[in-house]
């Protein structure tokens, strides 16, 4: 079928839309909220949503959480600070929850998601360490994770050089002595700083604070971090160096790296064996980097001679642990993050960052989602909403959802490759694809995940156009291959399921169906006939519709060529009955037709 030459099209009006990425729920059964749709359409109550005055999320939080955070947060949402929740307290007050706040000492298992039952939509650590969340259940579940991961890193490396002397000159041991009425000046004769080689494993934002301040005392700093820029490094004077040289060299190792599968029990019987003999060790990272047992046992082999420890691998460690109890360590209740300061910062960063995500906006600090910086998202958004509803059109075009699973999809633009994110398009294209053949919900978090559970390959390829890069797209194409359509027309020349559309003015178009070139605004619904060109068939459709009061939105004919094929494309913003529909089908002109909910 040969494409078309000509479009026309009759615009009659365009009411605004609001899209929101990361919401996943109608919101009007999460939050109670006063449901507005701005097109008056029945169907469509997850796209237009506002929050009415009285109708607030809520957020628990779980754990202290600082004043100035909790102020910002009961601007927004009905707050409930309850501390100290059983794991199955947690599981049963999740499931009225729109947001969830804890800090270190809050497990939020694969279990706590189930048990919200949706309604869960973001998920605030307020502080750095995210381990104590699932985060693969979370995205499963389409929930944002954020964290607040710049507030407290000062106050966690002023804790890593205050365990650091301390050790080094005995002070809590020399303390508690005094405090039992004793003066036992040589029994605590302690090693200087000075000098002496500090390997900081881990040289990300508390890492390089603490070999910042080393470096003030005087110490040697080396640092191992397999994917630290040696040019930060090396603009404060410390050299980046592999893991063993790190263990060899040092007579004080500091850890700063995250946990996980790569760092569980990284120091262990073996990696102690590697190190200088009299070794001093300080955690303030997580306590599983740690093999606990292989830590007493280097110690007590000599290898270790003292280690400082904010954190365990359990939270809190048993009163008789081995480890707390040996004399050549020192131990604080995970207290890295704990200052007047750090709260405060940390407690308004994971504030806004939750108020932010309940708004539907992006958080930059997101951990299970894209992070996309606030001026692309601007740049973007209309584009968003047109991927989402070139998807709902192409898969409602297939005969039978189910054998939707390979999909290409063609961004046709000036700008350069690396200038064009397309992961948020990508989401939304997914989300558009999947939501309408399924009861499952798509956001941005769980996308890729929920595609790839349904065996749906998407592709993207790039057409770079010559001009101006001035918007980031020109056009979107979708195809659906290996499938039938319950509208042959939208099957273009490559044997494909064929839509594609443009942003117009800032709304979004449907430019080609098939291979036939219409131009209809993507905004209440679509009706799609193919015909033979004829007059008055605008006419004879609109009266159909009049009839009924469906108002006519847009209406755009595509055709090959003068009196023969055309494919009509009319937006209405009523849904038409039955009858109507059929009405329309039995015009003698029309060859097939379908009908399309955006
Ligand atoms: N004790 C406490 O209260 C606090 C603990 N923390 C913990 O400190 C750690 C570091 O926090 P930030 O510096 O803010 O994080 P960050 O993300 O800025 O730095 C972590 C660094 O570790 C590096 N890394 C990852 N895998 C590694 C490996 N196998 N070997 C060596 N380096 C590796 C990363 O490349 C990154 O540069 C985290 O575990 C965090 O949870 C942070 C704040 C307070
Ligand atoms: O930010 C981190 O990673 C911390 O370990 C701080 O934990 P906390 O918030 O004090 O329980």
């Amino acid at each position: 079928m040969a494409a078309s030459a000509s479009s026309t099209s009759l615009k009659l009006s365009s009411p605004s839309t609001t899209a929101s990425w990361l919401r996943h729920r109608p919101l009007s059964s999460a939050f109670g909220v006063t449901t507005i749709s701005l097109s008056q359409h029945r169907d469509q109550p997850r796209r237009f949503v506002v929050l009415s005055m009285d109708a607030k999320p809520t957020i628990l939080v779980a754990e202290k959480l600082g004043e100035a955070g909790l102020k910002l947060l009961k601007e927004f949402a009905n707050v409930d600070c309850s501390y100290n929740l059983s794991p199955e307290e947690l599981c049963t007050k999740i499931s009225l929850c729109d947001a969830l706040i804890v800090r270190s000492g809050t497990k939020v298992s694969r279990e706590v998601f189930e048990s919200s039952a949706g309604r869960l939509k973001v998920v605030g650590r307020a502080g750095v360490g995210i381990d104590n969340v699932d985060l693969g259940a979370a995205t499963e579940h389409g929930c944002l994770v954020v964290n607040a991961p710049t507030a407290n890193t000062v106050a966690a490396a002023e804790h890593g050089i205050a365990l650091l002397t301390a050790m080094s000159r005995n002070i809590a041991q020399a303390d508690a002595s005094v405090k039992a009425g004793k003066w036992l000046r040589n029994k605590y004769v302690g090693v200087s700083l000075v000098g002496k080689t500090l390997a900081v494993m881990g040289f990300g934002k508390v890492g390089s604070e603490v070999a910042r301040r080393a470096k003030g005392l005087g110490m040697h700093v080396i640092a191992h971090d397999p994917y630290a820029p040696a040019d930060r490094a090396r603009a404060i004077g410390v050299d980046l160096v592999s893991f063993d040289e790190a263990l060899a060299s040092a007579d004080f190792i500091s850890l700063h790296m995250p946990l996980t599968a790569a760092t569980k029990k990284i120091l262990n019987d073996e990696t102690f064996a590697k190190m200088k003999k009299g070794v001093r060790i300080v955690n303030v990272a997580r306590g599983g980097v740690i093999d606990e047992e292989a830590l007493v046992k280097a110690i007590d082999a000599g290898i270790v001679a003292q280690a400082a420890l904010d954190v365990f691998t359990v939270e809190p460690p048993s009163k008789d642990s081995k480890l707390v109890q040996n004399e050549n360590v020192i131990a604080t209740p995970h207290l890295g993050a704990s200052t007047m300061e750090a709260q405060e910062g940390v407690a308004i960063e994971i504030a806004e960052a939750v108020v932010g995500a309940l708004k539907g906006e992006l958080a930059a600090t997101a951990v299970n989602a894209p992070m996309v910086p606030a001026q692309v998202l601007t740049e973007l958004k209309p584009y968003v909403a047109l991927a989402e509803k070139l998807g709902r059109l192409a898969v409602q075009l297939v005969a039978g959802g189910s054998g939707v699973k390979t999909v290409k999809v063609t961004y046709a633009s000036a700008r350069a490759p690396d200038d064009l994110d397309t992961r948020l398009l990508r989401a939304m294209i997914t989300k558009g694809l999947i939501e309408p053949i399924s009861s499952v919900f798509v956001n941005l978090v769980n996308a890729d995940f929920t595609a790839k559970q349904r065996g749906l390959r998407l592709t993207e390829e790039r057409i770079i156009l010559d001009g101006s890069p001035e918007s980031p797209l020109e056009s979107i194409q979708v195809q659906i291959a290996n499938v039938e359509s319950k509208f042959a027309s939208a099957i273009s020349d490559s044997g494909d399921v064929t839509v594609e559309g443009r942003v117009k003015d800032g709304v979004p178009h449907l430019t080609k169906v098939g291979s036939f070139e219409v131009d209809v605004s993507l905004e209440g619904s679509l009706i799609l006939c193919r015909q033979v060109d004829q007059p008055g068939m605008i006419g004879k459709v609109g009266s159909i519709l009049g009839e009924e009061n469906v108002n006519v939105s847009f209406m755009s004919v595509g055709r090959i060529a003068p009196r023969k094929q055309a494919v009509m494309a009319i937006g209405v913003d009523e849904e038409p009955s039955k009858q109507s529909l059929k009405r329309i089908g039995e015009i003698s002109a029309v060859e097939e037709f379908v009908y399309l909910k955006l």
